[in-house]
């Protein structure tokens, strides 16, 4: 599992690490680790230049100290120094190591063309303008600064990418735009979460000495080698009872294939038995396309309500159907809830929940409860909506998207944040597929966090081994889930 800090965290791990060190030794470590990938993507290049854009904080400190590392290794290194005051508030003994060991000062505030002719020869560029300590936004003199990168430049962001929320919460304004960014000791929230991901680019960890497993996280991603310890794997003592029993309410008239897809996903993916509800065309889809599943109501340990649900449908087999989804929603047992069968959804559950909306849904959801959202809003803070609907609905949320994010109803508790599949899932059916895959790890028993981000993670690889790099269909993506699960399993094997 890869673990983001908060800032709060992270200072605070520092903190612990810098009492037992002699000062300045994390920063130290911090500038090696930097000054060795940038020499590393240097050599890849062909480089010879560096330029680091410099902030007046201990961001900017660090760069500094590594253009000054760099420049004893021969590369030709300018340092452009942002603040409107000049060198008075820039890291002063970095900015003594860079220079003594010949890199090339500029002050943009006093020399505004120099610093960009400067910006505008760096094969590798350093934004050091600010880490942890940044605030969302760049100021007019790094937008122009940044403006100025040349195209074929690798940019390396220092620790986090300026113009970011550290914690990836506010959404994405002005920002650098990295190849790479270059973090000291553990991944923070920015790194993870959608507000930063696409601008932070390929995330390297350079280990500086600091303990962070003590800490909570505030950002989670399982990683292909958590499957087979989440996983249920029966045992020798199982029968299709004790795997679990998924109850699925889904499809009708106008959305029947969505049955189908949802339903062979759950046999895919390896539950115990389906127990399907559903109104005639769908049923006879069913019948044909999933044989393994028993078509009509029974015991089961969980439900899934809702991939082509109409919630207004009329009619005797639509409302008998809409009962069964009612009873499930009253009933005390876990649930996932779906599209249509979000609708349904009135009041506080006690069992677990799982509900799994895309951002419309989402939008439509929280509205319902209070005040109007759009769309919009939830993607442009989609970890704030998920957290403000799983707080009032007592729920787990996943928000779908091309990064997915699974909060729990405790606003302390992480977000989970999986980016495993590629664009082409965004395909019709593909939620389907995804609710019947979570409805299997809900019936085995896990709770909605893990079986949520489990389902997404394994999703996402199916897709991609479906895709190879063309269209999938979800159909396809269901069927693919059989191997992929046996592969994720066989690497705990490897
Ligand atoms: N702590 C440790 O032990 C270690 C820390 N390490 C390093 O320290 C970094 C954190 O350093 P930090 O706390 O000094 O904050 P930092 O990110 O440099 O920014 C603060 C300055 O930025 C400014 N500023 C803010 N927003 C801005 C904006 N949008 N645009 C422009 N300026 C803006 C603000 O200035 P002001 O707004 O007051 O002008 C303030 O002075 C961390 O990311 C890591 O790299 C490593 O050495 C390992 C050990
Ligand atoms: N750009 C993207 N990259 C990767 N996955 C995506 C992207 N957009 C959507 N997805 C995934 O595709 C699926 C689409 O689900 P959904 O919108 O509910 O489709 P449907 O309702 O048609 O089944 C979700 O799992 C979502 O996370």
């Amino acid at each position: 599992m890869i673990r983001a800090l908060s800032v709060t965290e992270v200072r605070a791990a520092e903190r612990a690490a810098m009492a037992q060190l002699p000062e300045g030794e994390l920063m130290q470590r911090a500038a090696e680790g930097l000054a060795a990938v940038a020499t590393a993507r240097l050599a890849e290049r062909d480089g010879r230049s560096v330029v680091a854009l410099v902030g007046a904080g201990d961001n900017g400190g660090d760069t500094l100290y590594a253009a000054g590392l760099l420049s004893d290794a021969g590369f030709a290194c300018a340092v452009v120094l942002l603040p409107d005051s000049g060198r008075a508030r820039v890291h002063p003994a970095g900015l003594r190591a860079a220079e003594l060991a010949g890199a090339a000062v500029v002050v943009a505030v006093d020399d505004p063309a120099g610093a960009v002719q400067a910006v505008a020869e760096g094969d590798v560029v350093l934004d050091g303008i600010v880490g942890i300590g940044g605030r969302p936004g760049l100021r007019p003199r790094a937008a122009e600064l940044v403006d100025a990168i040349a195209d074929d430049a690798w940019v390396i962001a220092v620790d986090v990418v300026s113009g970011l929320d550290p914690d990836g919460l506010d959404p994405d304004g002005d920002a650098v735009w990295a190849d790479e960014t270059v973090t000291f000791g553990v991944p923070k929230p920015a790194h993870l979460l959608p507000a930063g991901e696409g601008a932070t680019g390929r995330l390297t960890v350079v280990d500086i000495g600091i303990e962070t497993d003590e800490f909570p996280a505030a950002v989670e991603r399982l990683t292909h080698d958590d499957v087979a310890e989440l996983w249920p794997v029966p045992g020798p003592g199982d029968d299709k009872y004790s795997r679990g029993v998924l109850g699925v309410v889904a499809g009708g008239e106008t959305y029947a294939g969505a049955a189908v897809l949802a339903v062979t996903a759950a046999v895919e993916s390896g539950v115990g038995m389906v127990r399907y509800v559903g109104t005639p065309t769908p049923v006879g889809l069913v019948r044909h396309a999933v044989p393994e599943a028993v078509v009509g109501e029974g015991r089961v340990q969980a439900w899934l309500v809702g991939p082509g649900l109409d919630p207004q449908a009329t009619g005797a087999e639509a409302s008998a159907q809409l009962q069964v989804a009612r009873e499930a929603l009253a009933s005390d047992l876990p649930l996932v809830l779906d599209a249509g069968g979000l609708d349904l959804l009135t009041e506080t559950r006690e069992a677990p929940t799982l509900l799994t909306p895309h951002a419309g849904e989402l939008a439509r959801l929280l509205s319902r409860l209070g005040p109007t959202v759009t769309r919009a809003d939830v993607e442009r803070e989609p970890v704030r909506h998920a957290r403000r609907a799983a707080e009032q609905t007592g729920a787990t949320v996943l928000l779908k998207g091309s990064t997915t994010i699974v909060v729990g109803p405790d606003p302390g508790g992480p977000v989970r944040s999986q980016t495993d599949a590629p664009a082409w899932l965004a395909t019709a059916g593909a939620g389907d597929v995804l609710a019947g895959l979570a409805g299997t790890l809900l019936a085995a028993g896990l709770d909605p966090l893990d079986a949520g981000s489990l389902a997404t993670l394994v999703h996402g690889v199916a897709a991609d081994r479906v895709s190879g790099g063309g269209p999938v269909r979800a159909l396809a993506v269901a069927q693919a889930l059989r191997p992929t699960v046996r592969d994720l399993l066989r690497r705990a094997d490897a």
